[in-house]
């Protein structure tokens, strides 16, 4: 059994020469020893150290040992607690055992090595409560931080987790973001997101999409404009720029803007200020800007489709925002959630989709990422009657032939683990003689109980039992990921 060290008793009995030898019996490098004459000053010493193992006589006058551990229990429930007793006070102590006041007791006059087995035993016991909550707490901070829903995404994938993050990081900044990922991956929802958990959220989020907004409109959409600025302008009009003062603008498809507006987009996040089209006066708003592009932004700056100072004006924190195809089980968990919103929507009855159906919206590569996957069960829930969503009916929306491969587990169809296929290849460890991608055994072990962790819905035990360890161990690991 492994040492236990760096532990605090605490002795109480009125008679001095009791706790002497007590103290003397226990003295060791391994515990700190307090001593108390009362129950009054043994509580005075439990508010000031942090007591893991109490032992007081059951008779003492003012408080009794009895009164004393009742207290304990109550306040410090955590704390080891054993009666010093007569033989013959023994229905008394079974019934202070019972009411879970009494951990154990010490018979007296006592041996010295019984003592000493019994404080080791209270210490274990003691150490195993506090790995207890400790691991609790890591649980509780592993589940708040690995999240299957957040604000308006859906999905507990890894890749989603690191999204959650960088968004509930940036959100409180005033700090500009610049959102990248393919068409339909949540950009806007992202942006959205920011906004809401922002100091701004009382404030207008103005959306611009830069894309469906013919240029030379633009700049009036963005700035406004004063009556007679073009023909066509009957009227002053407000731009996104004064609706989002003190809120957030987030401008969509940036890279679609004209170049010439892009100059006059940054001039505006410099200084905070912009003339309306048609006006010569110069207005100041206070906002904070989310930019959003389905390019590869680098690409687009050498295809001189984005100014190269505007992108980095824009780019203080940037998202990512991962295919669908790359966020592991996220797909059948949205497919599911659109399939309730869309049933309620059309007034239909569906629980849920056949087993090849599911298998199918896992394996799918969904190039529109979640709009095609969000519009499929839609298309679904009108154009067939439940209480199932079959194969075929997600077959026939998709235009897809006949193809087993779609309904083979993914683990099934390749020879490499899948643990090897879903690690991002991490290029820093390619061994230089092999050519061959190396994982670190950490990652594997911490993907692997990811899954597990994922499969059962988060249940330890049940996770354990599939990984087969133990689930204290699982607990172990888990909490080795916490930051120290
Ligand atoms: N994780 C998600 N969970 C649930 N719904 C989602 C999720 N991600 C996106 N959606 C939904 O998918 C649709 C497309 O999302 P959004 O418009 O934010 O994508 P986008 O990346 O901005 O697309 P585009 O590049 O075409 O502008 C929306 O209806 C949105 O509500």
């Amino acid at each position: 059994m492994e040492k236990i060290t760096g532990l605090h008793i605490l002795l109480v009995d009125d008679e001095p020469h009791i706790l002497r030898s007590l103290s003397r019996a226990l003295r060791s490098d391994q515990y700190t020893i307090h001593t108390a004459q009362s129950g009054h000053d043994a509580l005075d010493v439990l508010a000031h150290e942090p007591i893991d193992v109490v032992v007081t006589d059951k008779n003492m006058p003012g408080m009794t040992g009895n009164e004393l551990l009742a207290i304990i229990a109550e306040d410090y429930p955590d704390t080891i607690r054993i009666m010093l007793t007569a033989f013959t006070e023994q229905a008394a102590l079974i019934d202070a055992i019972n009411q879970g006041k009494v951990w154990g007791y010490l018979q007296k006059p006592w041996e010295n090595d019984n003592l000493r087995i019994t404080i080791e035993q209270a210490l274990q016991t003691k150490m195993l409560i506090a790995e207890r909550n400790m691991l609790r707490a890591s649980l509780k901070r592993y589940k708040r931080e690995h999240r299957s829903q957040f604000q308006r995404f859906i999905g507990s994938s890894l890749a989603m987790q690191v999204v959650y993050k960088a968004i509930d990081k940036a959100a409180p900044s005033r700090a500009n973001v610049f959102i990248t990922g393919p068409s339909g991956t949540g950009k806007e929802l992202a942006a959205e997101a920011i906004h809401n958990l922002s100091p701004r959220r009382d404030q207008e989020l103005i959306c611009i999409n830069c894309a469906a907004i013919p240029s030379e409109l633009m700049e009036s959409e963005i700035f406004g404009h004063v009556k007679g600025a073009f023909s066509g302008a009957t009227n002053n009009r407000d731009g996104a720029a004064s609706l989002a003062d003190g809120g957030t603008l987030f401008l969509d498809e940036i890279g679609e803007m004209d170049m010439a507006l892009q100059a006059k987009i940054l001039r505006f996040i410099q200084t905070g200020t912009f003339q309306r089209v048609g006006s010569g006066k110069t207005e100041r708003v206070d906002v904070r800007f989310v930019c959003a592009t389905n390019r590869n932004p680098l690409e687009a700056i050498e295809q001189q489709l984005l100014r190269e100072d505007l992108f980095y004006r824009l780019n203080v924190i940037a998202i990512d925002m991962p295919a669908l195809c790359e966020r592991d089980q996220d797909p059948l968990q949205i497919a599911l959630f659109y399939l309730n919103k869309y049933s309620e929507l059309e007034n239909k009855l569906f629980v849920g989709f056949s087993k090849r159906a599911e298998q199918l919206i896992l394996n799918y590569g969904w190039p529109g990422n979640v709009r095609q996957l969000e519009n499929l069960i839609h298309s679904a829930v009108v154009m067939s009657d439940g209480p199932m969503v079959s194969e075929e009916t997600l077959m026939q929306q998709l235009h897809l032939k006949p193809d087993e491969s779609l309904f083979i587990p993914k683990e099934k169809q390749q020879s490499t683990p899948a643990v090897q296929r879903a690690i991002v290849s991490n290029t820093e460890s390619v061994d230089q003689s092999t050519g061959m991608n190396i994982i670190p055994l950490s990652e594997v072990e911490r993907f692997a109980i990811e899954q597990a962790l994922q499969v059962c819905d988060d249940n330890v035990v049940k996770a354990a039992g599939l990984l087969e360890v133990s689930p204290s161990t699982l607990y172990r690991k888990i909490q080795k990921w916490e930051p120290s």
